[in-house]
């Protein structure tokens, strides 16, 4: 089977590590790539260590002649935008996956009131599956909608999952601190992200009002069977890839390091990109650069009574296009790590 791609919003930093990985997968051929500033260039151009690989040049978006040859479509845009290409893509018969972040509430109030955009495809946010395989695997293998999750959410979620569901957690006490290399605030130049400003710096930012929250909450809420809420603070730090994630939360019932690293191997058992370390040893965002895991490792501080887990992905990998590339190969009913095997670069 060869699945045709096309990929709008191809020359963003999603959209162009999207483009690598599909370049490299022996079951899809690359039919299309959309820009909003490079029409006329070739791909390589616009990176060029993607030179010998992708041989496509930028194209205007021209979504009728795009859906007639994919037979799937990612959006890697601007939140807000991929509500305009939904409709016509589903009605044409084809699937997307959206990167962003319009098809990942269900509540399209929740959505209006977070990214303060009005949402114009509500009709079809019942047909979205949130696309984290590792929880939502049944329903994404016949969603012709899928909703990749944020980068921040999937660091966050896989690594409450396991106790969320036991009830292991108080649900109302959970602290997540993320930080996150500057990639995730996309390739647009703006004064936060500029060198000066971020190199040799940490900052937190977004406090209490970061657009991930509800995302993370409604996510967290389904696995417990209760609501749950969450203070979430994500920083800014000076690398380019990666996201670790600390997260603290009260335990309901005393238990060892060992015993609820027991329970995480066996919820993440047959999951390839999930990573439980031994007791002892803890992720780094080196240990995911470049590939599509999330490592997890956690300790039990008995003398708090709170468990402190960590979890890192490389936010562009897991976070973004390999988790996309992975929702992919579920809905098209190809191996999930294909195109994805192996682990990343180190140093
Ligand atoms: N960066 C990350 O780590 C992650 C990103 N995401 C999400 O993926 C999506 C893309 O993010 P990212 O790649 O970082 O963003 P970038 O800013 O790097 O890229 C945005 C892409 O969208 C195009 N674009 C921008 N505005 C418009 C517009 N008005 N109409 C049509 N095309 C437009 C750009 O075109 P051009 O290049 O020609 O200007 C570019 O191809 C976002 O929704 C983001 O939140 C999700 C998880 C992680
Ligand atoms: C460092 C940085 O700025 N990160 C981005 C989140 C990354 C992202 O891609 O957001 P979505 O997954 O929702 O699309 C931010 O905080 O807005």
């Amino acid at each position: 089977m060869v699945i045709k791609a096309s990929i709008i919003g191809a020359t963003g930093y999603a959209g162009a590590e999207l483009v690598r990985l599909l370049s490299a997968h022996p079951q899809v051929e690359l039919v299309g790539l959309t820009t909003q500033s490079y029409a006329g260039k070739a791909f390589w151009e616009v990176y060029p260590h993607l030179y010998g690989y992708v041989d496509l040049v930028c194209e205007e978006q021209d979504l009728p002649a795009l859906v007639a040859r994919s037979d799937v479509i990612f959006t890697a845009l601007p939140h807000g935008h991929a509500m305009a290409v939904a409709r016509e893509v589903i009605d044409g018969g084809k699937a997307l996956v959206d990167l962003g972040a319009d098809f990942r509430l269900h509540d399209p109030v929740v959505y209006q009131d977070w990214y303060k955009v009005e949402h114009t495809a509500a009709e079809l946010l019942p047909r979205a599956v949130y696309g984290l395989p590792e929880i939502h695997r049944d329903e994404i293998r016949s969603a012709r909608l899928v909703a990749n999750p944020g980068c921040y959410p999937t660091s966050v979620i896989l690594a409450l999952a396991p106790l969320l569901k036991e009830g292991l957690v108080e649900t109302g006490t959970i602290i997540i601190d993320s930080k996150s290399g500057v990639s995730g605030a996309g390739r647009g130049l703006s004064l936060n992200t500029h060198y000066c400003e971020v190199n040799e710096s940490i900052k937190a930012y977004g406090v209490a009002v970061h657009r991930h929250t509800p995302e993370i909450e409604q996510e967290l809420s389904a696995l417990a069977g209760k609501k749950v809420l969450v203070s979430f603070t994500p920083h800014l730090t000076p690398m380019i890839r990666g996201i670790l994630s600390t997260i603290y939360a009260r335990l309901t019932r005393l238990k060892s390091t060992e015993e609820i690293l027991t329970l995480y191997r066996e919820f993440y058992r047959q999951e390839k990109f999930v990573r439980v370390l031994p007791a002892g040893m803890l992720p780094a965002t080196k240990m995911v650069a470049g590939s599509n895991h999330c490592d997890i490792g956690l300790v039990v501080d008995r003398r708090t009574g709170r468990v402190v887990i960590i979890s890192a992905i490389d936010n562009l990998i897991k976070g973004a296009a390999g988790q996309a590339v992975q929702n992919m190969n579920i809905m098209f009913g190809l191996a999930e790590d294909t195109g994805l095997y192996g682990p990343g670069v180190y140093p």
